[in-house]
């Protein structure tokens, strides 16, 4: 697979591209000792990722830190014309990021647009051109002059990526660019301010980074928001990146790292710079893949530039673009000429993802897919979800209806205990019911399966019991992925049998979710697979293990969504006829093709069902229920966990 575009001549036009590291960034790790040693000193371990999605999303459901809160509020909508909004452009290597901006520049409709311009590379090209220089190949710039299309300011930040190695540098860069602004005449004022990230820029980290200088209470956070967030993605290459195992590894693909060869060997030189460090033997951590399905779900639009090269059909762009981001708006354009900038510049208003955390973006994703079942109760189309639920024992507003209606003579509901009437799965929670019909096991619910034209599809998988986690791996290994699963076989008795039907796991781009696994009855951890990579990271405890009073306040409803019952109480949980297991869950998302159909469902509900605990375990694992130690030992877990700081 060549490089996008003109990078592609071989060994003449490096790009650098390195998978950004968030432990490199200081201000996250300060925040993530703060939280532990806050909650240590409560009695409670990592926490973090919980308090941070409460902090990340006040504008909703969760309003907790007072401080976070009046400054979103204050800075939402349109009434605020004297904060700046701010949008971030991402997307990788060559998609055509500097070309849209090179565009709104020069169609700036009489804003006044500020930029900054990130290059991992020590020399920033892309700035040059911003700036209306015209650069060649032997590095001589030319002034142009083409006033019109160049930025009321400008800051380049270069030799390094502004999400991880250098981010202390964007929100100065920022203040830079407002200093800037205070001493322009007051119709010259900037009334946005766009950055170019880099080719390989995170933007889950670059929001954390505007997130933490909020929670920080930094007085430039009164001036400005971040407001959209935008990804360029090339459709020329987007399928073919996406199934790509490839490694950004500087070894294996150097012109990923360097624009040419004599920076390739001027980096080499001088590489005790502390960016290179961030991961072994100049192996920068990441799939090329996880990157590019990171940049697309991370974004309030998504530009889909180059149609004019596509090879294929735009529509299969578009429908994978819209299974890994059922938020975004989707454009096309060529050379990034959007028709209105109105579409990416204060597109959100202070509402869009920038205010959003990993667990809001999953949780959000799900509420999307699950939006997607077709209501029409006469349609006959098998390919859409027309499951219906109810439960009258779980809390799950996404997940199911609850008819609290006390003459409802419907049938089909039930007014005796709680059942889940989705189409494929009847769950009951009622100790005492003894109808055969009815799972007495797990929940799952089939409303979100859904296969687009291009065959690419969603399912949520959920369930409510853990996983046992030599059979997960067991399972896991089938994935396409060449990181993060461990390659041992397990005792025969412990792996999964049905190896045909987990197959269909080969066929799966992106997986992510809550994930509950044997070894721990406190640990919550967020399943993510991108192409070629898997990871388990810790998001803290699950909500049922501490006591409510300590739940904020303001996201009680949301948590309370995510229990099995309301009145849940994990001291006497397994005790009696209460077996309620809380927010304790799995529920997962498949995105790939083929993905969305009945066939594939079954198989991977089938397989999944067939890693969780059976009867047997699932009693030992009840009287195990507060004693982590005993669980750790019974049911040890070789798969690496991450703490997720945000
Ligand atoms: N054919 C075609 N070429 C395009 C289009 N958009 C951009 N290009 C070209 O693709 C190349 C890369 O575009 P850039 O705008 O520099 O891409 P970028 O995302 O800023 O690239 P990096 O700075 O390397 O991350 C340039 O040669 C552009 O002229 C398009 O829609 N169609």
């Amino acid at each position: 697979m060549p490089p996008p575009n003109h990078h592609s001549a071989p060994q003449q036009t490096y790009h650098r591209v390195f998978h950004c590291n968030p432990t490199m960034r200081l201000p996250q790790s300060i925040l993530h000792l703060v939280l532990v040693v806050m909650f240590r000193s409560q009695g409670m371990l990592c926490f973090t990722a919980q308090v941070s999605k409460h902090l990340s999303r006040p504008s909703s459901k969760n309003r907790w830190l007072p401080n976070i809160q009046t400054r979103l509020f204050s800075m939402s909508g349109d009434g605020d014309n004297n904060i700046i909004p701010i949008t971030v452009l991402s997307g990788f290597l060559g998609a055509g990021k500097t070309s849209l901006l090179q565009h709104m520049l020069q169609e700036n409709e009489g804003k006044k647009i500020a930029v900054i311009v990130n290059d991992v590379a020590s020399v920033n090209i892309d700035s040059k051109l911003v700036r209306g220089q015209s650069v060649s190949a032997d590095g001589d710039e030319s002034q142009r002059s083409d006033e019109d299309a160049t930025p009321a300011g400008i800051v380049e930040l270069q030799n390094g990526c502004a999400c991880c190695s250098i981010s202390g540098e964007l929100l100065s860069s920022v203040s830079e660019l407002m200093t800037l602004s205070d001493l322009r005449q007051e119709d010259e004022k900037f009334d946005h301010i766009v950055i170019e990230m880099s080719g390989v820029a995170e933007p889950r980290s670059v929001r954390n980074i505007f997130q933490e200088a909020m929670m920080y209470n930094m007085p430039l956070m009164d001036r400005v928001r971040l407001d959209t967030l935008v990804t360029v993605v090339d459709c020329s290459t987007y399928m073919d990146y996406l199934k790509s195992k490839r490694l950004a590894d500087v070894e294996e693909s150097p012109e990923l790292y360097y624009r040419n060869e004599q920076e390739r060997q001027q980096t080499e030189e001088e590489n005790d710079s502390d960016w290179m460090q961030g991961s072994p033997e100049g192996s920068l951590g990441g799939g090329v893949c996880d990157l590019i399905v990171e940049q697309t779900e991370v974004a309030d639009v998504v530009l889909l530039n180059k149609v004019d090269l596509l090879p294929g059909q735009l529509s299969d762009v578009e429908e994978l673009v819209a299974a890994l981001n059922p938020r975004a708006k989707i454009l096309t354009t060529k050379f990034g000429k959007i028709d209105n900038l109105d579409e990416i510049l204060a597109y959100t208003k202070g509402q869009g993802v920038a205010i959003d955390g990993v667990v809001d973006d999953h949780k959000d994703f799900v509420k999307a897919a699950d939006a997607q079942n077709c209501s029409d109760p006469d349609c006959t189309d098998e390919s859409h979800g027309h499951s219906h639920s109810h439960s009258h024992g779980s809390h799950s507003s996404d997940e199911s209806t609850t008819c609290t209606d006390p003459d409802c003579s419907d049938e089909t509901h039930s007014h005796e205990h709680s059942h889940n009437h989705s189409s494929e799965s009847t769950t009951c929670t009622d100790p005492d019911c003894s109808d055969d019909t009815h799972s007495h096991e797990h929940s799952h619910d089939h409303s979100s399966e859904k296969t687009t034209h291009a065959g690419i599809g969603t399912y949520v998988y959920r369930a409510r019991r853990p996983f046992h986690p030599t059979r997960l791996i067991s399972v896991l290994q089938h994935l396409p992925v060449v990181r993060g699963v461990p390659k041992e076989e397990g005792q025969s008795s412990t792996r999964v049998t049905n190896d045909s039907d987990a197959q269909v796991f080969k066929q799966v781009l992106r997986s992510k979710g809550f994930t509950w696994t044997a070894d721990s009855n406190v640990k919550a951890n967020y399943w993510s697979h991108s192409g070629s990579s898997f990871e388990l990271q810790c998001l803290g405890r699950w909500w049922a293990t501490l006591p409510q009073d300590m739940w904020p306040d303001e996201a009680r409803e949301s948590i309370l969504s995510d229990f099995d019952v309301a009145d849940h109480n994990d001291e006497t949980a397994t005790t009696g006829s209460n077996v309620s297991v809380g927010d304790r869950r799995q529920e997962i998302v498949f995105i790939g093709p083929g993905i969305g159909s009945v066939d594939s469902q079954t198989k991977v509900e089938s397989v999944l069902d067939s890693c969780l605990l059976n009867d047997d375990e699932w009693d030992d694992f009840c009287n195990k229920w507060s004693n982590e130690a005993a669980l750790m030992s019974a049911y040890e877990n070789t798969l690496n966990t991450r703490m997720l700081t945000y």
